[in-house]
C-alpha cells in the first residue's frame, strides 16, 4: 500500500507529520513497524480521530506525536520522520531511563483514568497541581478546580474535589481526567480511548463532551478509537489505520457517506445498525484486506 499524503495543507499547522515511522525492537531480536510513513498536519482547532483495528498502531502514533514514546525494559523505541512538529517546533522524545516528558501545550487522557489518576491523593490535589503549573494558584485555583469540574458536568463538586480516583464512578474518573486535561490549557487535547471502559450510553456522553469542550476552549482534539461511526460523527477529519500505515486519510462527513479505501467502506459497514434490519451477514476486516 502507497502511504497517504494530505491534499490540503496549511502553512502553520498545529501539529505537522511527514514520513513517521515507528519501530519496537524487543531484547530477542523482534523487529516490528508499528508506524509506516504516517503523515498528516492537524490544524489549531480541529478535531481529528484515528480509527483501525487493534494492533494497527493508533496508540503509537499517537503517543509517538506527543513525545511520551521511550524505549523501556529490553523494548527500543526508533522513531524517525521527515517532519514531526508541534507549533512549528521539533517534537522530542526522550532517551532510554529518562521519564517522558510533557510537551507544553499537549495534554493526554488515557482510556484507563483509575490508572493514570494518582490513586491516593484527592482529585482536589491533583488538579491544584495542573493548576499550579499553569499558573494559578491560591484561592483563583481553588474556584478554577470547581469550574473545571461543573464544566465537565460533574455535581457536588466540593464532594469530587475531596475525594479520591476510587471513591468515584467510572464515569466520573473519566470526566475528571478530562477537567485535568484542560485545566492546564493545552492547544492539543490526545485521548487515547477515553470512552472504551465505559457503556454505550456514557461512551457517546463522553465523546460529546470532549467534543464540546474542545471546541469551546479553542483545543485541538486528536482522538483514538475503534468506534469509527462515533468518530465520524463527532470529528472534522479522520485518519484510517492499517498495519502501521494511515490507508485513508479525509474530511469525517466525506468519509461517512464516500469512503474510498475497501478497508474504510468495511469499518463503517461491518457496525450493525438498527436502520439496517435487511443485512443477514455483515463483512469481515479480515475478508475486504484479502480481496483488496
Ligand atoms: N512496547 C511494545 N513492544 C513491542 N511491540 C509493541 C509495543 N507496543 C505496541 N507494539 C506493537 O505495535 C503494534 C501497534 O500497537 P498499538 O498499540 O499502537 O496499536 P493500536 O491500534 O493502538 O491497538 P489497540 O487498539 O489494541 O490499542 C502492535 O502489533 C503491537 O503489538
Amino acid at each position: 500500500m502507497s502511504p497517504v499524503v494530505p491534499q490540503q495543507s496549511s502553512a502553520h499547522p498545529l501539529l505537522r507529520v511527514r514520513g513517521l515511522d515507528v519501530r519496537y525492537r524487543s531484547g530477542d531480536g523482534a523487529d516490528h513497524l508499528a508506524v509506516a510513513g504516517a503523515s498528516f498536519d492537524l490544524q489549531a482547532g480541529q478535531r481529528m480521530a484515528l480509527v483501525g483495528q487493534s494492533g494497527s498502531g493508533k496508540t503509537t502514533l499517537a503517543l509517538a506525536v506527543t513525545g511520551l514514546l521511550t524505549s523501556t525494559g529490553t523494548t527500543d523505541v526508533r522513531i524517525s520522520a521527515d517532519q514531526l512538529t508541534f507549533e512549528g517546533r521539533p517534537v522530542v522524545s526522550r532517551g532510554r531511563g529518562a521519564i517522558p516528558l510533557r510537551t507544553p501545550g499537549i495534554a493526554v487522557v488515557f482510556q484507563d483514568a483509575m490508572n493514570a489518576l494518582d490513586p491516593v491523593r484527592p482529585v482536589g490535589k491533583q488538579l491544584a497541581a495542573v493548576l499550579a503549573g499553569a499558573g494559578t494558584t491560591g484561592r483563583a485555583a481553588r474556584d478554577a478546580a470547581g469550574h473545571w469540574l461543573e464544566r465537565v458536568g460533574l455535581r457536588d463538586v466540593t464532594r469530587v474535589l475531596r475525594s479520591r480516583p476510587d471513591e468515584l464512578s467510572g464515569g466520573m474518573r473519566q470526566r475528571v481526567m478530562i477537567a485535568i486535561a484542560l485545566a492546564g490549557g493545552p492547544r492539543l487535547l490526545v485521548a487515547d480511548e477515553p470512552t472504551s471502559a465505559l457503556d454505550a450510553s456514557l461512551a457517546r456522553g463522553a465523546m460529546e463532551l470532549l467534543t464540546e469542550l474542545t471546541r469551546s476552549e479553542g483545543v485541538a482534539l486528536l482522538v483514538i478509537s475503534h468506534d469509527i461511526l462515533l468518530c465520524l460523527e463527532h470529528t472534522d477529519v479522520v485518519g484510517v489505520m492499517y498495519d502501521g500505515e494511515i490507508v485513508e486519510f479525509g474530511d469525517s462527513a466525506r468519509l461517512a457517506e464516500h469512503a474510498e479505501h475497501p478497508y474504510t467502506r468495511a469499518l463503517v459497514e461491518c457496525v450493525p445498525t438498527l436502520a439496517d434490519r435487511t443485512r443477514q451477514w455483515l463483512p469481515t476486516l479480515a475478508d475486504v484486506m484479502s480481496t483488496s
